[in-house]
């Protein structure tokens, strides 16, 4: 099986070369303004003209609007950049077809530069001015106004006439991104709710982070022509979660597995609270942890042993009556993956538990009250952090754990959880509806494929012990993270509504199932794609 590796910063090369594919290499890969305009001059460099780009850029959307609606009246929006230049296209593509099209524009065409004001002199039909007025009679709205370029929040009459096409729910489709959206963040400054977007060679991570996910509507990504050995020299460090980054890591059985080889899960059982932590082991076994153990806190009633051992059967359980015994038990070095928080209680003792833990130098995973209890010293935490760990905080716990990092880092989620991963030197998975893996040296993966079915209570806990059960079994921390992320989304969309924490773990094979074909899809894609390439060598 072919398969996408993301290599370390500094390998790009040599990760390149050993990777197949023509102008879909590396497709997840999400590209930032500076790295756009970098594709956008080696693209140029390579021998496509800056105005052919932009007819590239604005032909699909006018055939993208083409193949959705039926023939109706059209107003593009123009802005005073390139975005308005790909704008002036689309309308002319729609207006060949004999498609009913206005163009209102902000500012004078006088103002235009470059391509766009080429492009624009291609336009034969009037120019209106960008009020909300230009609005009355049209029932489609190509919001061309502006792209990678903003550089403020919106006002006056661009903001007006969004309102208006707003507030009576006409169909907008952005170029790009929705005027008003941070492409770099998915910050919005504001962007009014599109039907579609389409943007050029790689989505950006403000389509997949809130609220921009949410007002792109469908995201279309056009080829504009751009070659991928773009990626030699822009190594891209943001993609967006899919099973080609990590399937091939994904502990595999064979002949020669027994139990002792898939590893030894170690959950940490706190009490009174247990499910959270039962929960969590069930899922550990699940993904394929060999052996699955929880360790149950003794130290504060006799009843817990009989709760945990009354309801686990294939999960073990281990009574810790002190702390030494926590340490003693570490030293089996049959045991290959820790897990504490679900449950765990906030305070000294869990503090303890999770430096005894980490001096262990068993891969850690640290979840909830794990995170929490070092709220007032982080640094006591980071400090510890010296092998192999994941934390997997919602927003709330992040905050309170990371303040002070935030605060010197940029506010986006993006780059909160990139700060937080350089700061705790562990793997970060920032929890949400648009969730971020990040690891300590930049990388980062945005996840797309999560229901709102998840916020539910006790989902936190099955993905604390999902990452657990694959790291158990070896599989790479920052791929460990990503897979267990997406394992989670799926799982939750096989079950569909109605969904209960307790019904995930119970879905994971049947994900797996649809995962093993998914990848042999991809397999069939590459070698349909290697006889394409050898076809075309020969003639
Ligand atoms: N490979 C590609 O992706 C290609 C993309 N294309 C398109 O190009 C745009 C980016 O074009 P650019 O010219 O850099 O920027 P914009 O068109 O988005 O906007 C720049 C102008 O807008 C003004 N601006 C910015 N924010 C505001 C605001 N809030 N209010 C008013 N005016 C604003 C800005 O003015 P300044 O005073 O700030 O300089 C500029 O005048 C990309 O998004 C794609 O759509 C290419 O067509 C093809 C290749
Ligand atoms: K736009």
């Amino acid at each position: 099986m072919k398969r996408l590796t993301i290599p370390q910063p500094g390998h790009w090369e040599s990760g390149l070369d050993s990777q197949r594919g023509q102008s879909d290499r590396l497709p997840h890969a999400l590209l930032n303004r500076v790295q756009m305009t970098e594709v956008d001059r080696l693209t140029i460099a390579y021998g496509i003209n800056a105005i052919t780009l932009m007819e590239n850029a604005g032909r699909p959307v006018a055939d993208a609007i083409m193949n959705r609606w039926s023939l109706r009246p059209v107003l593009v929006l123009c802005g005073p950049g390139n975005n308005g230049g790909d704008g002036f296209v689309a309308a002319r593509h729609l207006a060949e077809a004999n498609w009913p099209v206005r163009v209102a524009l902000l500012g004078t065409r006088d103002q235009l530069r470059g391509s766009a004001a080429h492009h624009a002199s291609l336009w034969n039909g009037p120019v209106e001015t960008l009020t909300p007025d230009a609005l009355n009679g049209a029932e489609l709205i190509v919001d061309a106004i502006f792209g990678a370029g903003l550089t403020r929040p919106l006002e006056g009459a661009v903001a007006e006439t969004l309102a208006v096409a707003a507030a009576n729910k006409l169909t907008i489709i952005a170029v790009d991104v929705p005027s008003g959206l941070v492409g770099d963040t998915g910050e919005n400054m504001g962007a009014v709710p599109c039907a579609l977007t389409l943007t050029c060679f790689r989505k950006k991570p403000g389509h997949l982070l809130q609220p921009g996910k949410s007002l792109c509507g469908e995201l279309v990504v056009a080829d504009i022509g751009t070659p991928a050995s773009v990626f030699v020299s822009i190594p891209p460090d943001t993609f967006e979660n899919h099973p080609a980054l990590w399937a091939d890591d994904l502990p595999l059985l064979n002949q020669h597995s027994n139990k002792y080889s898939r590893g030894h899960a170690l959950v940490w059982g706190g009490w009174p609270t247990t499910g959270a932590a039962r929960m969590a082991a069930l899922s550990a076994a699940r993904v394929g942890a060999g052996l699955t153990t929880v360790a149950v806190d003794m130290s504060q009633s006799y009843l817990a042993l009989s709760v945990y051992a009354a309801t686990l059967t294939s999960i073990m359980v281990k009574p810790i009556h002190r702390h030494q015994d926590l340490a003693i038990l570490l030293e089996d070095k049959r045991i290959t993956g820790l897990l504490i928080g679900p449950g765990a209680g906030i305070g000294p003792d869990t503090q303890a538990r999770v430096l005894t833990m980490l001096k262990s130098g068993q891969t850690t995973v640290l979840d909830a009250d794990a995170l929490t209890s070092f709220q007032h010293k982080p640094s006591d935490l980071f400090d510890a952090i010296t092998g192999p760990c994941v934390l997997t905080p919602h927003e709330g716990e992040f905050t309170r754990l990371f303040k002070d990092v935030v605060d010197s880092s940029g506010h986006d989620k993006l780059s909160r959880a990139r700060a937080a991963a350089k700061a705790s030197g562990a793997i970060v998975i920032l929890k949400g509806n648009d969730t971020v893996i990040a690891a300590p040296d930049g990388r980062a993966i945005i996840n797309t494929n999560a229901p709102s079915t998840l916020a539910t209570a006790g989902s936190g806990d099955l993905l604390a012990g999902i990452v657990l059960g694959l790291l158990t079994q070896g599989m790479e921390p920052f791929h460990a993270a990503a897979a267990a992320v997406w394992l989670h989304g799926a799982a939750a969309n096989n079950f569909g509504p109605g969904l209960i924490a307790e019904d995930l773990p119970y879905r994971l094979p049947a994900v797996f199932k649809q995962l093993a074909l998914l990848m042999k899809q991809t397999e069939r894609h590459f070698s349909e794609m290697e006889m394409t390439i050898e076809f075309s060598a020969s003639h």
